[in-house]
Parts: C-alpha cells; sequence; structure tokens
C-alpha cells in the first residue's frame, strides 16, 4: 500500500483545583469543559470543521480522534491541535465555573494513568489491506509493539510496593494491558483490538486497531512511533521474512520490558529463546533500513524515522539515554526528573517528583513542564506555528477528511441539519440521498458536491482573521457565510 490512512484518539485525565474550596468532580468539570461543544453540535459527540471528532463518553475522559490523516506530520498535527482545542475549551470552561462562583484551575493532562492509577488510551488506527495475514500480526506485528515501548514510550514513575522500590519504567500503559489481540472490546485492554469496524469497504480493507501506546507529549518521539509503526506494517504486507519473534506471553512481557529502562530484560519466545527488548527493536530496525534500501522510501520523512529508530535502539542498548533525551518522551523526561531528584536530593517515592511526572503531560503551555522543556531548548519540536494553528480548523488536504469538513462547513452555512460520521454525509431533509465515502482517500466525491448543490444560495469562504473573530472556540468558527438568502423551504408536496 503506497498510501496508508492512519488516526489517532487521545483520551485525556482532567481534573479542577478550587481556590480555596474543593474543586469540582471530573465528570462535573468535563461537563463545564464540553458546554461550548454541546451548545455548537447540539452533543457531547461531534464532528468538528477540521475532520475530527470530539467526545464526551461516560465518565470523564474527553476524547479527541484526529481525523484520517495519511500524511505523517498532517497526522502530529491533527493530534497537537486536539490538545489546542481541549486547552482552550479548559479556558473557558475556568472562566464559566469563576462565573458560577467555583473558581480554580482546569488541569488537561495528556498521560494514560490518573493518581488513582485508573488507565486511558491513545488509540492507533491503521488502514491495512483485508488479505494480511493474521499470523504475521502475531509472529511480528504484536512482538514489536510490546517493544516499541524502549523507542517510543512515555516513561513513568512506578510508586513503591511492598517487593519493589518505587523504580522509572518506560512505559504508561504496559502494566494495563490485558490480552494480546482480541476482537473484544477496547475496555478488555488487547495490544491489538481486531473489532472489525474498518470505516471503509470491508471487502478491500481492515481498519488495525492498535490499544497498547502511550500518549506522546513530543512531536519527534509521535515520528517515530507512527512512523517506525507503519514501516512494519510494509514489510508485513510485503509478504518480505521478518523471522518469528513471536511471544510465549506477551503480557507478562510487556510489563517485565517496561520496568527494566537498562533494556536487558529477558523474556521467552514461544519457540523458547530468551530474548531482549533491545534485541527484537534492532532486529525489526535492521529489516526495516535493508527495506527501505531495495524499495525506496515512500515518503518524505522515512530518513527521518530510521534515524532516530536506529538512534532510540543505540540508546537504550548503550545506556546513553542522552543519545534521545531531547527527542523521546522516556528521556526527556526521565532526565528531568533525574536532575530534580538530584538536585533537591529527592528519593524517587517522594510525591513531588511523582508531581513532576503529572506536569510533564499537562497540555497548558505555559504551565505544562515538556512545553517548558521545549522553551528552554531540552526538548524538539517538529511543526512550526502556522502548521499547528492551521490544523485547528482545517482538515488534511489529501482524505476523505476534507468531504467531511467542507460538508459539516457548508450545512451550517445554510442552517440546514445534518450528521455525518467517519462515512456518512446526510441532509436531515433529505435522508434517502445520504452518500457513502467508503474510500478514506477520496479528497472530493461528486455526490457530496451534488448533495450540497440542493441547499441553494451562495457561500463565501471566511478568511483566518474573520475565523478568529468569532466569539466561540476557534476550533467551532464557522468556515462559510451564506451571501445570498437562503429561500424559504419549499412546501409539502401533498
Ligand atoms: N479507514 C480507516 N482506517 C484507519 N483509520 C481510520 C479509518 N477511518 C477512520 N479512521 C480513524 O480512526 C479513528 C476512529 O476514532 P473513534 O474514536 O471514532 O474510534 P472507534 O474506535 O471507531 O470508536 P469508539 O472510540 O467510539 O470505540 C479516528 O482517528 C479516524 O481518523
Ligand atoms: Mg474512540
Amino acid at each position: 500500500m503506497e498510501r496508508r490512512v492512519v488516526g489517532v484518539e487521545t483520551e485525556f485525565g482532567l481534573a479542577h483545583q478550587g481556590r480555596g474550596r474543593r474543586g469540582l468532580p471530573p465528570d462535573e468539570a468535563a461537563r463545564y469543559l464540553f458546554r461550548p461543544v454541546v451548545d455548537w453540535g447540539r452533543s457531547s459527540n461531534v464532528f468538528i470543521p477540521n475532520g475530527s471528532r470530539l467526545y464526551l463518553d461516560v465518565g470523564s475522559h474527553p476524547e479527541y480522534a484526529t481525523a484520517e490523516c495519511d500524511d505523517l506530520l498532517d497526522l502530529i498535527a491533527s493530534d497537537r491541535a486536539g490538545e489546542l482545542i481541549m486547552h482552550d475549551l479548559a479556558l473557558r470552561a475556568q472562566e464559566a465555573m469563576a462565573a458560577d462562583g467555583l473558581p480554580g484551575s482546569v488541569y488537561l493532562l495528556k498521560n494514560n494513568i490518573d493518581s488513582q492509577g485508573n488507565s486511558y488510551g491513545s488509540h492507533e488506527n491503521y488502514l491495512i489491506p483485508r488479505t494480511t495475514h493474521f499470523r504475521r500480526l502475531s509472529t511480528v506485528l504484536l512482538p514489536f509493539l510490546v517493544t516499541r515501548q524502549i523507542i517510543a514510550g512515555a516513561g513513568r514513575i512506578v510508586p513503591p510496593t511492598e517487593d519493589q522500590e518505587a523504580h522509572f519504567a518506560f512505559s504508561q500503559r504496559a502494566d494495563h494491558m490485558w490480552e494480546g489481540i482480541s476482537s473484544a472490546t477496547t475496555r478488555s485492554r488487547p495490544i491489538i483490538n481486531t473489532r472489525d469496524e474498518p470505516h471503509a469497504d470491508a471487502a478491500v480493507h481492515r481498519r488495525l486497531h492498535v490499544i497498547v501506546g502511550d500518549s506522546s507529549m513530543s512531536e519527534t518521539t509521535q515520528l517515530l512511533r507512527f512512523g517506525s509503526t507503519d514501516l512494519v506494517l510494509r514489510m508485513i504486507e510485503s509478504g518480505a521474512p521478518l523471522g518469528d519473534h513471536e511471544l510465549e506471553n506477551p503480557i507478562s512481557a510487556i510489563r517485565h520490558i517496561s520496568h527494566d529502562v537498562t533494556g536487558r530484560a529477558r523474556v521467552r519466545t514461544r519457540e523458547g529463546r530468551q530474548v531482549t527488548a533491545v534485541e527484537i527493536q534492532q532486529n525489526l530496525f535492521d529489516r526495516a533500513r535493508s527495506f527501505v534500501a531495495r524499495h525506496g522510501a515512500h515518503h518524505d520523512r522515512v530518513g527521518e524515522v530510521l534515524e532516530l529508530w536506529g538512534r532510540a535502539v543505540e540508546a537504550v542498548a548503550s545506556g546513553d539515554h542522552s543519545l534521545i533525551d531531547r527527542e523521546i518522551d522516556w528521556a526527556i523526561k526521565r532526565r528531568l526528573i533525574d536532575e530534580v531528584a538530584g538536585r533537591a536530593g529527592l528519593g524517587l517515592g517522594d510525591a513531588r517528583l511523582d508531581q513532576i511526572d503529572f506536569a510533564y503531560h499537562d497540555i497548558h503551555p505555559d504551565r505544562g513542564l515538556f512545553h517548558l522543556l521545549v522553551r528552554r531548548g531540552r526538548a524538539v519540536r517538529l511543526l512550526d506555528e502556522a502548521r499547528l494553528r492551521r490544523a485547528i480548523t482545517d482538515p488534511p488536504a489529501t482524505t476523505r477528511a476534507a468531504v467531511r469538513g467542507r460538508f459539516l462547513s457548508a450545512a451550517r452555512a445554510h442552517g440546514a441539519g445534518h450528521t455525518v460520521d467517519w462515512v456518512h454525509h446526510k441532509l436531515v431533509d433529505r435522508p434517502l440521498e445520504a452518500v457513502m465515502v467508503k474510500d478514506p482517500f477520496a479528497a472530493e466525491d461528486p455526490r457530496v458536491d451534488t448533495l450540497l448543490g440542493r441547499l441553494r444560495g451562495e457561500l463565501r469562504e471566511l478568511d483566518d482573521a474573520e475565523r478568529e473573530a468569532q466569539p466561540g472556540p476557534l476550533a467551532l468558527s464557522e468556515r462559510y457565510v451564506a451571501t445570498s438568502p437562503v429561500p424559504p423551504p419549499e412546501p409539502p408536496l401533498i
């Protein structure tokens, strides 16, 4: 597959700290957070003009699912735009709470474990051909994902238990995965979820649902996380021999690996060999490098992905984490924690270090520690502000998300009732003409244009300044205005 559609869903941790009184419980804070969303879309589950989905399930973990992207930087931009959108909602929620006599601060964390130890996810979705062999998912992809934490984990301080001291681990999610591959709901936390909901032509494609990833703060970590996974999938799809790395027990392996940052923890393969995470990653990296040398790079970031992948494996193998401590979340965070612990003479079990661990994931651009490290040149960024800002309002131009964004923006400008999801586009008054766009690569669809043509009246596209000037969140600003009056609906035929 030359191009691949990928989307990422992020659930955020939410907390409200009251000033001079107790903060609101998370479910009430979440209702405040989503108030502008519900006002805008009459629902707490909406698709927005940039093609993404904002969603509040029961409970209190607001979710943002990126639009379908077929370009790595678009994907990272769309995911990062989700943080900015949530941050904007948090500031508005804070104001609304204060106006109701509940002053305080709203915290949104892009991590995967709250202070009570509950876990929430960052799910990746990869479009794969239906012909992909399931067997290859367990012999190659699963071991890759079990060990991917050493190159793309978010890192975490594990609190002390009766048998173990507090220590640093590669991954946030590793201890919270319960199965290898399963089609059961995501609640049972399989590493790979095979629930068959392709949001595409089911005869041709599957949507591979990867549940195991840690949320990434760092854009370079995202580049490596999604870029390396795509390369492994490409090798699997090509039918190239990749060896058999199948693990005897993926769940005990993923935990074991996470808790040993030397990368030397040994796990057993089904064939009875003892291997380390470094060996599995090194092996797949070497194969990926030769694969690219043979077949050529399929996008212009492949070189960067490979360079960073090789360096990350070397950093763990050699113990010289400074090789990646500006690019990979766990290493960036670990360096910070080590420095603070050293300076203040704190042990890893000290609650102040836990606070640093949490604050690393605070999405507030002024308060969050990751963002502070970026400002100090201690963490690298890939995207410039202009691209990020654009991703808040504009869908990726090269996938179906472009159709969705145009459709819902035009319908809104006409005041026409409508529903959309990943595949469907419907005007409430014309249910029989609903259009399914099954091809996620289709950035245009004449049927959707025809449907929009039924909404008479000219539209004018607003420029950035006009959108910024609208009162609500930028992500929910209107893209068009109707310039000629919309005629009244035709009288019903009796
Ligand atoms: N054909 C596709 N292939 C790969 N990814 C896709 C495809 N269609 C949509 N996506 C992506 O899949 C994600 C779907 O997010 P959503 O939160 O709706 O997930 P879900 O798992 O289907 O639903 P839920 O979260 O309600 O269980 C989005 O990020 C979207 O961009
Ligand atoms: Mg989801």
